[in-house]
């Protein structure tokens, strides 16, 4: 019997789940407002935060980390890879520390399943980091031959999500076309194409919707307009893009939740704004439709605004034309981490190794 502790950094939580083997043994999930993480720079600085929220919360559960075999973390912004579980080692966690493709919090998934994992001379895992790579050659190519598309998604939870449509299906993933919608704090569209996420919208850096943090897709030349306008910073300008768009800049809140409780106050303004991101989303979902020649088995909506069947009405009755759509609140996350630390501990599959 394995013991394994799986740590999962989003843009808006932190999730922490216990497993015994395969099975969840509990299951934490600390969130985290704009105004807790605006108090930090980058990323990296909120290492101790986030560290010290999962060890004040396992010291809350009384549980001891002396009995863990292994830690898994979800993996963050490396070079690209293929799927799979990866060991951590020192060259992940410095690409890691430097943030050389960008920031993210996932990038801390596996720098603290490193350190928690060295003070107990266990191993530490990744699995389906934000960074697998599986795009057709035609999807990566962009007007501005400067600018690649780069695939950077909800990896982890798309994999996941895939797999189990696809069972409910009685199909196998890798013999099923599926569009797949994470709607998080970033919000990624993937075409399945048997087996392989052939498309997807990047979710960081300004590709498809926007979202509660991420401005999504924007007119070029106005951007660029913008950057040059002398109003902004680099940094300042990022920070529109990435942490401080969508949601945030339109209504000043990354909670899904909270913009319902506006527009149940009489908020017009909250209803168009979140109209147009479940207009958007859609949108992406036909685009994706497009990429699988039209032949699509199913679309799969998932990720916590999923919880909300209002939002995801505005978006099923745009795309139901196209294939069924199949709901999944929240995230197969933890569960595929642990499974995939429990491939490797048991044998079944050796760890790749980051190089
Ligand atoms: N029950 C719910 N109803 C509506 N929105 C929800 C619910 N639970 C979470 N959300 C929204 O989901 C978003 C975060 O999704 P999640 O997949 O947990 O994020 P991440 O992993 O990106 O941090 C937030 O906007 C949050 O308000
Ligand atoms: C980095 C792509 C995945 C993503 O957007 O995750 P969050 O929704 O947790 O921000």
């Amino acid at each position: 019997m394995f013991l394994i502790l799986a740590i999962n950094p989003g843009s808006t939580s932190t999730k922490i789940s216990v497993f015994e083997d395969k099975k969840v043994l509990f299951t934490e999930i600390l969130r985290h407002s704009v105004s807790e993480l605006s108090q930090y720079k980058t990323v990296f600085e909120q290492l101790e935060f986030r560290k010290t929220a999962i060890l004040e919360m396992l010291h809350r559960k009384n549980f001891s980390m002396e009995k863990l075999n292994a830690i898994v973390g979800r993996g963050g912004l490396l070079k690209p890879i293929k799927s799979g579980t990866y060991i951590v080692n020192e060259r992940m966690v410095l690409d890691l520390k430097e943030a050389k493709r960008g920031e993210h919090a996932s990038n801390l998934g596996g720098i603290i399943a490193y350190e928690l994992a060295k003070n107990h001379s266990i191993p530490a895992f990744i699995v389906d980091p934000v960074v697998v790579d599986e795009l057709d050659d035609v999807a990566r190519i962009t007007g501005m031959p400067e600018i690649q598309k780069s695939s950077i998604f909800h990896a982890l939870n798309q994999k996941a999500i895939g797999r189990r449509l696809a069972s409910d299906l009685k199909k196998k993933y890798e013999d099923a076309n599926l569009i797949i919608a994470h709607l998080g704090g970033g919000i990624s569209i993937g075409a399945h194409r048997h087996g392989y996420v052939i498309d997807v919208n990047d979710a960081l850096n300004g590709e498809g919707p926007f979202s509660p943090e991420r401005a999504g897709g924007l007119p070029s030349l106005e951007l660029a307009r913008l950057c040059y306008s002398g109003k902004y910073t680099f940094e300042e300008m990022k920070k529109k893009i990435l942490g401080g768009g969508g949601l945030v800049a339109h209504l000043n809140t990354n909670d899904v939740k909270e913009v319902y409780r506006m527009i149940e106050n009489g908020d017009e303004n909250a209803e168009l704004i979140l109209d147009a991101m479940a207009y958007k989303t859609a949108k992406e979902i036909g685009a994706m439709a497009v990429a699988l020649n039209g032949e699509v088995d199913a679309i799969g909506i998932t990720g916590g605004i999923a919880y909300n069947e209002n939002f995801v009405k505005r978006i099923s009755i745009r795309v139901e034309f196209i294939a069924p759509v199949y709901v999944y609140p929240g995230e197969d996350e933890m569960q595929a981490l642990a499974e995939g630390a429990y491939r490797v501990l048991s044998g079944e599959e050796e760890a790749k190794v980051y190089e």
